[in-house]
């Protein structure tokens, strides 16, 4: 993000920063900072005042959401409820739904993946919050898009639920190469799979820094935050 200027009344956001790729970044800081609206402005929903959002050196700042070379998680209204969980997934391989045969036994195997065999046929609305933020993880994975982008997907789960989603994020990640920018207030996630961490506090999106000697070690509006 190169001199990005992110406003809305009484609120803005500078940020000039690079996200290595193929790291996983958390994104921390205090409630209202900004950091739904950072990941909103990368994802292509909230467009910057000024200053440019560059992937891979091209500026991607005048594509369309779904042009860019990402998916976003959000914690709630992933899915379409008019959908069955598979044709939700098959969304990730094919927008218009013209899946393969190939397609299936891919969105099976996601669908394993994340421990949800068996309930493809069902509705979102049949389905736990937690099988549903599974279910929006899967249709992620599947969309296998260079960036990934997670905006409290799993808070609503459990502790052990979510840092089994934690985990299948980091695996896949690693095995896909991508780069992940995740939203989180638990600084647990961070030190998790998170190798760097962007803080966002006083109108300011940090570039990232190791995650270790930032939470060791915070500075003051991140200790504020933290309770330290
Ligand atoms: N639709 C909106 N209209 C006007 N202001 C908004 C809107 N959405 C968010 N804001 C304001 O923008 C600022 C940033 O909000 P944002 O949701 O990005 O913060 P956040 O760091 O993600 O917070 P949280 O951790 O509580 O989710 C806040 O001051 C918020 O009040």
């Amino acid at each position: 993000m190169q001199d990005v200027v992110l406003a809305q009344e009484g609120f803005r956001l500078t940020a000039s920063l690079t996200v290595p790729k193929g790291t996983t970044a958390a994104v921390i800081g205090p409630s209202g900072a900004g950091k739904s609206t950072l990941v909103s402005a990368i994802a292509g929903f909230f467009p910057p005042v000024s200053g440019r959002i560059l992937w891979e050196g091209i500026d991607i700042g005048g594509l369309p959401p779904g042009k860019r070379p990402l998916t976003v998680l959000f914690q709630d209204q992933n899915l379409f409820p008019h959908l069955t969980v598979a044709q939700n997934l098959g969304l990730g391989l094919s927008p218009r739904l013209k899946l393969t045969a190939t397609d299936h036994d891919r969105i099976e195997a996601a669908l394993a993946r994340v421990g949800l065999l068996g309930l493809g046929a069902r509705r979102p609305a049949e389905l736990s919050g937690g099988q549903a933020s599974r279910a929006a993880l899967a249709r992620a994975l599947l969309r296998a898009r260079p960036m990934l982008l997670l905006d409290e997907p799993f808070a609503a789960l459990g502790p052990g639920l979510k840092a089994e989603m934690l985990d299948l994020v980091a695996e896949v990640a690693g095995e896909t190469g991508a780069t992940v920018l995740m939203v989180t207030h638990d600084p647990s996630d961070a030190r998790r799979i998170a190798p760097l961490t962007l803080l966002v506090a006083d109108g300011v999106a940090h570039p990232p820094v190791p995650t270790g000697a930032l939470l060791d070690d915070p500075p003051p509006a991140l200790a504020a935050y933290l309770g330290h």
